[in-house]
């Protein structure tokens, strides 16, 4: 198993997802003689997990069942220990598909934060791209780089302790992409800049509010970027259900010779299965600011 590799049997090492039901899924570590707890009661990993194929249905010891799923950077995101605030896959395949990323792509991040954001980063890069990570937070940086290890992804990242804002991110002149997720991203357009290959290449900036939005906007123009542009990617989802709508009611038809049913006609519906967006909508997450450092 690794993150950006698929393997079909379930091994002594791996991190597995196990899935209790759409909203409830947790991540283990699978380990020889080791037992995960569900409210359906007991895996044994030895038994139930190891030399398992992924996606199977495993019985737990109180006769409910699970799925044992391979993990993947959209499970890990909604299974995650949080040590931050956190992006979400509806903002982060916006973020992977304006940045251009792709496998080969090198990239910087700051801050990496609990690596939501880093796993997919990785995941389209391999296998032979790199990610640059920056994160100030001593604790944050060492489980962040002890969970790629974990997701055999090490290879593909390097992750520095230190303030991007003052330092960088360590690297000058290689990247195809920046992403920044920091509280002041304008402090570090300078050093993003310098990160990046000599010509091309995008830039994203997360952040909540809109006044930390003009503040990068400015920073961004000052040091040449183009085509800067903000947007906020909100999330519709539709609920399937079934209802009952009147026929309507047109009138007699003049040319139709007189019918003595057609008032039960005008009372007529038709039961359909259709889609219903929510009246309320999930709230807003940030906006995302992009911009092309120009080919001279
Ligand atoms: C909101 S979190 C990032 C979450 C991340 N995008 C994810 O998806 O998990 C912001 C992180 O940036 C770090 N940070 C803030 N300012 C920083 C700076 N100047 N240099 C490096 N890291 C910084 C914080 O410690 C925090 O961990």
């Amino acid at each position: 198993m690794s993150f950006v590799e698929y393997g079909d049997l379930i091994q002594d090492g791996d991190i597995a997802i196990v899935y209790l039901s759409h909203d409830s899924m947790m991540a283990v570590k699978v380990q020889q003689g080791a037992q995960t707890q569900t409210r359906y009661g007991v895996i044994r990993h030895s038994t139930d997990l190891i030399g398992q194929r992924y996606g199977s249905k495993v019985t737990c010891s109180k006769g409910g069942w699970v799925h044992v799923l391979h993990p993947t950077p959209e499970l890990w995101t909604v299974c995650l220990p949080h040590r931050t605030q956190i992006l979400y896959t509806t903002d982060i395949a916006t973020i992977t598909m304006m940045l251009e990323l792709k496998p080969g792509s090198i990239v910087c991040e700051s801050g990496t934060g609990s690596g939501s954001l880093s796993h997919a980063i990785l995941r389209t890069i391999a296998p032979t791209g790199h990610l640059h990570t920056v994160e100030f937070h001593q604790q944050r940086a060492e489980k962040v780089a002890e969970e790629f290890k974990e997701h055999r992804v090490d290879h593909l990242v390097t992750v520095r302790n230190q303030d991007v804002c003052k330092d960088g991110f360590g690297v000058t002149g290689v990247a195809d992409a920046v992403f920044l997720d920091i509280p002041k991203p304008w402090e570090a357009v300078g050093h993003a800049k310098a990160a990046m290959r000599k010509q091309g290449g995008r830039v994203c900036s997360f952040s909540p509010c809109i006044e930390q939005v003009q503040k990068t906007c400015e920073a961004l123009a000052d040091q040449g970027f183009q085509e800067i542009s903000t947007l906020e990617v909100l999330l519709r989802v539709h609920d399937v259900r079934t209802v009952s709508l009147p026929l309507p009611d047109f009138g007699p038809d003049p040319s139709a010779p007189a019918r003595p049913d057609t008032k039960e006609q005008n009372h007529a519906s038709v039961t359909l299965k259709t889609t219903t967006p929510p009246r309320e909508m999930p709230g807003h997450t940030g906006y995302l600011t992009f911009a092309t450092k120009p080919r001279l």
